[in-house]
């Protein structure tokens, strides 16, 4: 009896889920169809070829479309665009770190150069600001023992990403969002953002994308797409606060989810920036 109140309990959201999965399968599956109406040798032959299409090639039935599509919006699009505006919060709230990457960048001149302050500020936001709080859930798929604990076969794991990256053993400061540290002679120069480690280091003192096996396919472009954003933003406007006070009306407080997003969206005041 107490098993079927549970269940009767989930029911409601269970009806709620099963209901939102129907209209996004509906919404993306219009989309897809537009696409599918289009010549497929006219797509082929063109440069206009979308990831839509490539799954059309593949003849996947429309439920796997659909899944696949979930998946690159949500694990694709919405990390990093969570990323992109906590990036950006943090240039509004530390101007002195704004200018300094606006003047780096235009010494760089032609945008085709590395910036190192550039990479350094992204990589600062992804260790203080990770859009994943945890990673997608992982298991063991034999006894393994660490630091004295055994983690028995078949435990669900994860991992606290977030406190990973502010972890006082490995970093000063850790709450406090300073670039420098990721540059030359720095704590965090030669700390891959990808794998969390240096050279010769082999503890783990960051892990945005995940590690190993499952670990997110997409950090190249996920930081191409950052990097270009970031710089474009900050090259064409000034990013200035709209409030009063020491924090100029910027709320970093997080709102907890899959992806962890700004609990008070930014707002912001843009200034122009007058070129050349
Ligand atoms: C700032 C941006 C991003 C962040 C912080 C991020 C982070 C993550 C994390 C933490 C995971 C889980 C890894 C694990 O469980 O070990 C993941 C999985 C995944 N990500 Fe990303 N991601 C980002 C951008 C992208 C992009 C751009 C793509 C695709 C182009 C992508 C595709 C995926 C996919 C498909 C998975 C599931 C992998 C699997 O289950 O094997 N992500 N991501």
């Amino acid at each position: 009896m107490p098993g079927f109140l549970e269940l009767a309990c989930y029911f409601p959201r269970f009806r709620r889920l099963s209901s939102a999965q129907k209209s996004h399968h509906v919404a993306v599956m219009a989309l897809v169809g537009a696409r599918r109406q289009r010549d497929r040798e006219e797509i082929r032959a063109g440069q206009r070829r979308c990831y839509v299409d490539t799954l059309l090639e593949l003849e996947l039935p429309d439920e796997e479309i659909v899944s696949l599509c979930w998946e690159f919006m949500n694990a694709a699009a919405k990390t990093t665009s969570t990323a992109l505006e906590w990036i950006m919060a943090r240039l509004v709230l530390h101007q002195d770190i704004q200018d300094k990457l606006w003047k780096d960048i235009s010494r760089t001149g032609d945008g085709e150069g590395r910036i190192p302050f550039l990479d350094a500020v992204v990589q600062e936001a992804l260790r203080r600001h990770p859009p994943a709080h945890y990673l997608l859930a992982h298991t063991t798929d034999k006894d393994v023992y660490l630091d004295g604990y055994t983690i028995p076969k078949g435990s669900i794991v994860n991992y606290g990403v977030a406190h990973i990256g502010r972890d006082a053993a490995s970093w000063t400061s850790p709450d406090e969002f300073v670039p420098g540290r990721f540059l030359e002679g720095g704590e965090g120069h030669g700390v891959s953002v990808t794998t969390g480690c240096s050279n010769g280091d082999k503890s783990m003192r960051m892990m945005p994308f995940g590690t190993g096996r499952r670990a997110c396919p997409g950090p190249d472009v996920a930081l191409t797409v950052l990097k270009s954003f970031v710089e474009n933003l900050v090259t064409r406007f000034e990013w200035k606060p709209v409030g009063v006070g020491d924090e100029g009306g910027v709320i970093m407080e997080e709102k907890h989810g899959l992806v962890t997003e700004m609990k008070t969206p930014l707002r912001t005041c843009l200034l122009v920036r007058q070129q050349g």
